[in-house]
């Protein structure tokens, strides 16, 4: 390489927080849908079928006709700002970097689609960030989820010649600011409601039923939150499982399942809510809130209501907040 005349230039030390959230299709259409579907479903982390067999179902079936059935539920959902999950995601941003009062660089990305792991990193990197924390915004860990976010920000520093330092946010299912916002969020939403329900179901995204066997901790944390938040409410709490994907068995009991036979139980009136997802998204406004409610109903239940995520609601930042400051101590 030839020697360049100056020396490189090094920007001014800075700590970063990159939030990671899933991803999300870029419009609400078959096309976006299915380049989406088409990154998702060939990480290795969520389809643990080997490519040689997956590859060819993926292409040949589901791409061919999940997205057109996706977009139609996506656009149900889909709002002025575009898909809830990103809009939320660009709202704890915002709202963190607020209390942060530019003591760090706070940014976000999504493991599929835009903007990229890889690319938020390389711009954190030329802003001067030498300490970054990855916070990928799930509460209970799953290699599908929290580990396939290290993953793709490990792979991202294999290109780097100089390193940032690295922390990542831990699972926090158990942590009792995550139980204490869930606890004060449920219970305000609740007091909104003009009905008494029956039962409360806390319903969290599935995952098939061997990761459990294969030492995967999910199952265990999502019951163990469920565990928690029941003893901080003095409730029960009726455990559920949503949004089966394959033909592969998945935890149990589904969501679909459980809130039709609650109603056939007897019991009318129930509140749901999501507490696996850090914002509200296709899985909770459209499966839960609109789906959930018409098999509810048509089971034979009269009152439904659908509980809000804690978003980027002045008790999830708190706790957000939280959760990163003790991250970063030592760095701020
Ligand atoms: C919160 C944790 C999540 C786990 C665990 C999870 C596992 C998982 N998901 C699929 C397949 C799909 N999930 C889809 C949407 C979706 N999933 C999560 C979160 C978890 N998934 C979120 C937040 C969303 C919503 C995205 C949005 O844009 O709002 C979809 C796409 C929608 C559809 O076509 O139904 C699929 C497919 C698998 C296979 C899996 C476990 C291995
Ligand atoms: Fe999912
Ligand atoms: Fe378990």
């Amino acid at each position: 390489m030839e020697k360049p005349d100056t020396h490189p230039v090094v920007a001014a030390p800075r700590i970063g927080v990159l939030l990671v959230n899933l991803g999300t299709p870029d419009a609400p259409t078959t096309e976006a849908v299915k380049r989406y579907l088409k990154q998702f479903l060939s990480d290795r982390r969520v389809v643990e079928i080997p490519p040689l067999v997956w590859q060819p179902i993926l292409r040949g079936v589901i791409l061919n006709t999940r997205p057109q059935k996706s977009a139609k539920a996506y656009s149900k959902v889909w709002t002025e700002s575009g898909s809830p999950l990103a809009f939320f995601t660009i709202a704890q941003m915002k709202a963190l970097a607020e209390r942060l009062h530019g003591q760090a660089d706070v940014r976000y990305a999504m493991r599929y689609g835009n903007p990229s792991i890889p690319d938020q990193l390389a711009a954190m990197k030329e802003a001067g960030c030498n300490r970054i924390l990855i916070a990928p915004l799930y509460p209970q860990y799953s290699g599908a989820t929290t580990g396939t976010v290290q993953d793709e920000a490990y792979a991202a520093l294999t290109k780097m010649r100089w390193h940032p330092a690295i922390r990542t946010l831990p699972a926090y299912h158990d942590d009792a600011a995550y139980i204490a916002a869930l606890k004060t969020s449920v219970e305000a939403s609740l007091a909104t409601l003009d009905f008494t329900p029956d039962a409360l179901v806390i319903s969290f995204h599935g995952m098939p039923e061997r990761t459990l066997y294969l030492g995967d901790p999910y199952h265990c944390h999502c019951q163990k939150t469920a565990r928690l938040l029941s003893e901080a409410m003095g409730r029960e709490l009726v455990v559920s499982f949503q949004s089966r994907f394959g033909r592969a068995k998945w935890l149990e009991p589904a969501t679909d399942e459980t809130i039709m036979q609650l109603a056939r139980d007897g019991r009318k009136k129930i509140a749901i809510f999501a507490p696996g997802f850090s914002v509200d998204c296709l899985e909770t406004l459209e499966e839960l809130a609109i789906q959930g409610q018409e098999q509810f109903e048509e089971a034979g239940g009269t009152h439904y209501a659908y509980l809000p995520c804690l978003n980027d609601s002045d008790v999830g930042m708190d706790m957000l907040e939280t959760l990163v400051r003790r991250e970063l101590s030592g760095w701020l």
